[in-house]
């Protein structure tokens, strides 16, 4: 396993603040601080492991150590950085009021890496909404211990840029710097050009398995072997590429069938929701399901296999977090 012990031996000129330092937080901060740039990551039951032993991260491109991190348990103590990721789960979001605004520089961005609907509207009521960015992660990664991350599978983002009601915005000169920084880590990025078809995308993927995963207590690899529940995601997906047809996204059967493509061939996969749920950790529903499903009744479009889903989810979250 290779170690990285220095933290300061700067490649940009842009540092990061990772808000979250699980999976997604650990993983990409990780590959961004091996790289050298300047990163500063947020813990909070995982502070004293990380501040003293720093991150391990196995990954399928090869493992390696970061011994020292700049950890830190409050916003309060962490230095104003120009790109700050938002690495929580949804369910944490309530917080964003007062941990984005300590950390971001007056001409910073804010960069939301979580999976959902409608999370950079919230986010830009806090920070403005000249100041985000949506990032889709297409990555398999969890946190398997205190400061301990397995990457699986994948590791690509796609950037857009976010406007007040999502109109497109085309390819800005900040989300170029972000991709330069995350592809100088070796992380592939898509400059998306319409954050809403992004985010409509990349829940033709969250939707059916998440949702099911859950459910029928299953991986992606169970989902994708059986005649009926392959049925079921594929009747969930074309109700994703209707809610998005509502919004004038439209979605290629051709980009459904790469995600199924990608899916079956995917190494047997346990989603992040149905991680948390068998952790008894409350559920990304409203982010993942519930926020789309009103946006997308809201405009006239009904999709009733999503509201099964949803209101199945609402009952078993509910039900397990007793
Ligand atoms: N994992 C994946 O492969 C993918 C995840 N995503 C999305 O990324 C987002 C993050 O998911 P993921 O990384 O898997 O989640 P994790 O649960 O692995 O990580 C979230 C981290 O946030 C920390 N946290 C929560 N509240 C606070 C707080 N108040 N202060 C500091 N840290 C806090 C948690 O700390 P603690 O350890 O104390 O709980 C945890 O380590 C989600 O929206 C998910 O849907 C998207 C694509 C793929
Ligand atoms: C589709 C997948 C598994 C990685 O491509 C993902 O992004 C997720 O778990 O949300």
């Amino acid at each position: 396993m290779e170690s990285y012990p220095d933290r300061h031996n700067r490649h940009s000129e842009r540092s990061y603040a990772m808000l979250g330092t699980g999976a997604l937080g650990g993983y990409y901060g990780g590959c961004l601080q091996k790289a050298g740039l300047d990163v500063h990551f947020l813990l909070r039951s995982d502070y004293n492991h990380v501040s003293q032993s720093g991150l391990v991260i196995e990954s399928t491109d090869g493992d390696f150590t970061l011994s020292q991190v700049n950890a830190y348990q409050d916003v309060k103590d962490m230095p104003r950085c120009d790109v700050v990721a938002i690495a929580l789960k949804t369910t944490q979001n309530h917080l964003l009021p007062d941990l984005l605004l300590p950390v971001l520089k007056d001409d910073g961005v804010v960069l939301v890496l979580q999976n959902g609907l409608g999370i950079e509207d919230a986010v830009a009521e806090i920070v403005g909404s000249h100041r985000v960015i949506g990032g889709m992660c297409f990555v398999c990664a969890n946190k398997v211990a205190p400061g301990h991350i397995r990457h699986l599978d994948y590791k690509a983002i796609s950037l857009g840029e976010y406007t007040a009601d999502y109109h497109p915005a085309g390819i800005t000169a900040r989300m170029r710097q972000i991709a330069t920084d995350f592809e100088s880590a070796g992380i592939p990025i898509d400059l998306s050009e319409d954050l809403l078809l992004a985010r409509w995308q990349k829940l033709v993927w969250n939707i059916p398995y998440n949702g099911l995963s859950v459910i029928l207590n299953a991986r992606t690899d169970e989902l994708m072997a059986n005649a009926s529940t392959r049925a079921l995601v594929e009747e969930l997906m074309a109700e994703v590429v209707a809610g998005a047809a509502r919004f004038d996204r439209h979605i290629s059967s051709s980009f459904v069938q790469n995600m199924l493509d990608r899916t079956a061939k995917m190494k047997p996969y346990k989603t992040s929701m149905k991680i948390d749920y068998d952790l008894q950790r409350p559920l990304e529903v409203e982010a993942i399901v519930g926020s789309p499903l009103r946006l997308a009744e809201a405009a006239g479009t009904n999709l009733p296999q999503i509201r099964t889903l949803y209101r199945q989810l609402k009952f078993l979250d509910r039900k397990n977090q007793g």
